[in-house]
């Protein structure tokens, strides 16, 4: 089901009778005046407010991509979360689809948190981030906090960054470590051959079937965010999210790890 449609039933059902909306459809029309719209429908004034998600983390490439489609696409995603009043965590800088979902973030006005490794801080290396910038140690620290800090995770177009990170939050989902919805913005088919190898390793039993919804696949950002909204896990990790959270303060990356 469509983002908008998901959305509309539900503040249909809430609000507003279908019968009060038509009618005040027709007075908007008949006085010309569009505001009287946003009352027969309160989807179209706020309609995507109550996210149950705070704080979302991208993954996306550090370059651009040759097809404008990514980078419209990375900017769409950046606005659908201002209008979902969503936060923003990333990997900083401001360079290639990271910079402009980030800014897009920003510019709407919703907080950004770039967390970033001391050694790639230079200006030269990854640009300016917007918001809040977190230096960490290293990569791996990186990722640990990216996910620590989001409800959820979306992977827009990338390369090898991209997709390690978006197996790692796969994998510990697989693995019970967390339960937070990851979603794959498939722009216009780029993650075609992944999602079909995927489906690979299904069939030939080195992924279950269960495992394989962990991802969440969409062509568009407000299709995307619909069904991670709808989300809800259907594997069972191998190991309880406590005996993570225990094996995490007794491990090496305990939070003291972790600089702010
Ligand atoms: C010379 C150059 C491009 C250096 C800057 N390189 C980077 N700057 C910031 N984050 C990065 C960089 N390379 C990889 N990442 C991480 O990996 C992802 C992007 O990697 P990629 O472009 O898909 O593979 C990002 O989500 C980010 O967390």
């Amino acid at each position: 089901m469509g983002g908008i449609q998901c959305d509309f039933i539900y503040k249909m059902e809430n609000h507003h009778t279908i019968f009060n909306s038509l009618l005040l459809t027709l007075v908007a029309l008949s006085k010309q005046e569009p505001e009287l719209l946003f009352e027969a429908f309160p989807i179209m004034e706020n309609h995507h407010h109550n996210s149950r998600f705070k704080r979302v983390c991208v993954f996306c490439g550090s370059s651009p991509g040759k097809n404008p489609s990514y980078q419209l696409a990375a900017i769409q995603l950046g606005q659908q979360l201002v209008e979902r009043d969503i936060d923003l965590v990333y990997g900083g800088g401001s360079i290639g689809l990271m910079g402009l979902v980030s800014q897009a973030v920003f510019d709407g006005g919703r907080h950004v948190l770039g967390v970033i490794p001391k050694t790639l801080m230079p200006r030269e290396i990854t640009g300016e981030t917007v918001g809040e910038v977190r230096a960490v140690s290293g990569m791996h620290q990186r990722k640990a906090e990216m996910a620590r800090q989001a409800d959820a995770f979306i992977a827009l177009p990338g390369g090898y960054g991209t997709l390690e990170e978006l197996l790692e939050v796969i994998t510990w989902a697989q693995l019970g470590i967390h339960d937070k919805p990851v979603g794959l913005l498939n722009v216009d088919g780029y993650y075609n051959s992944l999602l079909s190898f995927i489906d690979k390793a299904v069939d030939e039993g080195f992924i279950a079937p269960a495992a394989r919804s962990i991802i969440v696949s969409a062509q568009t950002t407000q299709d995307l965010m619909c069904k991670l909204e709808e989300y809800e896990p259907k594997h069972s990790g191998v190991a309880s999210k406590l005996s993570w959270e225990m094996e995490q303060q007794l491990g090496f990356t305990a939070k003291s790890d972790i600089a702010r």
